[in-house]
């Protein structure tokens, strides 16, 4: 009892020092340097004498970091799970799958936290301060959580308490963790005083490895690579790299690219960074990007082929061989040129993103902070994108994905239509096995198109569509016969010539003979 009535004194005292602490800031503004210095050291003195409380802060973001602490969103995920009873006024956010609401201190609130029989306090607070990367004088929210304790509880709170703050703030945080989708908001101009230079929504792709119609060996083959890697902390560390795994999604428009990185991040549980290259300004700002990304996430760039002119460097050392010194410094200027034109064209503004930038995004020394990240390119043109880009080791994975096959109709007529057998399958499996269909097409056909539409009906709308996509496909094989019959070109001493040609060649020679 008396214990208590002595701690509920000194927080008195505290609070009374902490309004003294007010008026002091007020007055700072207007006493001479000196006179301040000599009050400010003599303050402090006086009460680390009388007070014999330690406190602790925890700031969102540290100096100049860009990143926000991590300790801090672990205090506030330990709090709002193991506080948010006793405290009196609450935030509250929708939480994980947008059921569930999380409680969270407001600020200036403050609860007691028991730790094997020691009382400790913390309150949610935020200051005004002038922020060093604005342009002009502007003053910016900076948000902490302070814990005070008394002195004598040192050594248990510094040593045990803290790391059992941090370890259950950091499973609680992973446990309700709402996964985001983030961009790099292309044309957006982002004010300077904003932190983050993502902008994010809450990722809700609903695809699984289950729902994607491809080959089961593959899709095994694929699981299991990304389940390794996730649980491969330790060996990345013993191996002296960086946990990270690069992948290469190549293949036709529809056949499941964009699908499969949603499939990846839900299998994992990652975040997914949507990074528009063209909207990067130079090789400056892709760092601070990738700074900006957390660890558990999936860096995706789509289209790589489409996204700079990656390919111009490339052609400068390959063209040596064929040009002059001369000729390969005017073929380097209207490449340049042309780069400029096409950078502006894709709305990408003055992008000067180049290979060796974004190689150095990939696996430069930069790339290790965070760790655990896979990076995704997709391409529908893979034979265009530089060997240096998708070597292995920064692209370690290569993974194809291509026609409809008739095991992934299945899946697919099992996503659809509940269907795992049916006596039009094997017209299907027939037809499929002839024609280059992709998967997004057999999905279009099967998807009901009316409330009557019965599997029956959606599985001979997709033969149908096969046999027309099968009769086109005659034509053109039949149209490339004629044209290659009416050319007859034959190769001859490494040169094409016509069987005309030909003919007057012979007639030439036996004239000479
Ligand atoms: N392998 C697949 N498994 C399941 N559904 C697929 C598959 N491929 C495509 N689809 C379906 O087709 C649609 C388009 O696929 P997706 O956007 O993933 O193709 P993509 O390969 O990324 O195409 P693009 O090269 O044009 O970006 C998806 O919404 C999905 O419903
Ligand atoms: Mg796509």
């Amino acid at each position: 009892m008396l214990s208590l009535k002595m701690t509920e004194m000194w927080t008195t005292i505290g609070s009374t020092l902490a309004s003294f602490m007010f008026i002091w800031a007020i007055i700072r503004q207007y006493c001479p340097y000196q006179l301040l210095r000599f009050f400010e050291k003599y303050s402090h003195r006086i009460m680390d004498y009388f007070y014999p409380y330690i406190r602790i802060s925890f700031h969102e973001f540290l100096g100049d970091r860009l990143k926000r602490s991590d300790a801090y969103g672990a205090v506030e995920a330990y709090l709002s799970a193991n506080t948010s009873k006793s405290a009196k006024r609450l935030k509250a956010e929708i939480g994980k799958d947008s059921t569930n609401l999380v409680l969270t201190m407001d600020e200036y609130e403050r609860v007691t936290d028991d730790y094997n029989g020691v009382k400790v306090y913390w309150v949610c607070s935020k200051v005004m301060a002038a922020s060093r990367s604005m342009p002009y004088y502007q003053e910016q929210e900076k948000r902490f959580y302070k814990l005070t304790f008394h002195k004598k509880y040192r050594d248990t709170i510094t040593g045990s308490y803290l790391d059992h703050v941090m370890k259950e703030g950091k499973e609680i945080r992973l446990r309700n963790r709402q996964r985001k989708l983030y961009t790099n908001s292309p044309g957006y101009k982002w004010p300077s005083y904003k932190q983050t230079m993502w902008s994010h929504i809450v990722f809700e792709h609903p695809a699984t490895f289950e729902t994607m119609a491809m080959e089961p060996e593959k899709k095994k083959e694929i699981i299991e690579d990304l389940v390794t890697f996730s649980k491969s902390k330790d060996f990345y560390a013993r191996i002296g790299k960086a946990w990270k795994r690069g992948y290469l999604l190549f293949g036709p428009p529809g056949t499941g690219k964009s699908t499969m990185i949603a499939a990846m991040a839900n299998l994992l549980g990652y975040d997914v960074y949507d990074l528009e290259l063209t909207a990067v300004k130079d090789n400056t700002e892709l760092r601070k990007l990738l700074i900006e990304t957390t660890s558990k996430s999936i860096i995706v760039i789509e289209d790589i082929d489409c996204s700079l002119d990656l390919t111009g460097q490339r052609k400068k050392k390959g063209e040596s061989k064929f040009f002059s010194d001369d000729e390969n410094d005017n073929k380097a200027n209207f490449d340049a040129g042309r780069k400029e034109v096409k950078e502006e064209g894709s709305g990408g503004g003055s992008s000067k993103v180049t290979l060796s930038g974004l190689l150095n995004f990939i696996d430069g020394i930069w790339s290790a902070c965070g760790g655990e990240r896979l990076i995704v390119f997709t391409t529908n043109y893979v034979e265009k994108l530089d060997p240096a880009l998708i070597r292995r080791g920064r692209m370690d994975k290569h993974i194809e994905l291509s026609y409809c096959s008739f095991n992934g109709f299945k899946v697919l007529a099992n996503n659809y239509l509940r269907v795992e057998k049916h006596a039009l399958f094997e017209s299907v499996e027939r037809l499929i096995g002839e024609v280059k269909i992709t998967p997004a097409d057999v999905a279009e056909n099967l998807m009901p198109k009316s409330p009557m539409d019965d599997a029956d009906k959606c599985l001979l709308n997709l033969i149908e569509a096969l046999e027309e996509v099968r009769g086109k496909s005659g034509l053109i094989k039949e149209h490339d016969e004629e044209v290659e019959c009416v050319s007859s070109v034959i190769k001859e001493n490494g040169e094409f010539v016509d069987d005309d040609e030909k003919e007057i060649d012979e007639g030439k020679k036996q004239i000479e003979r």
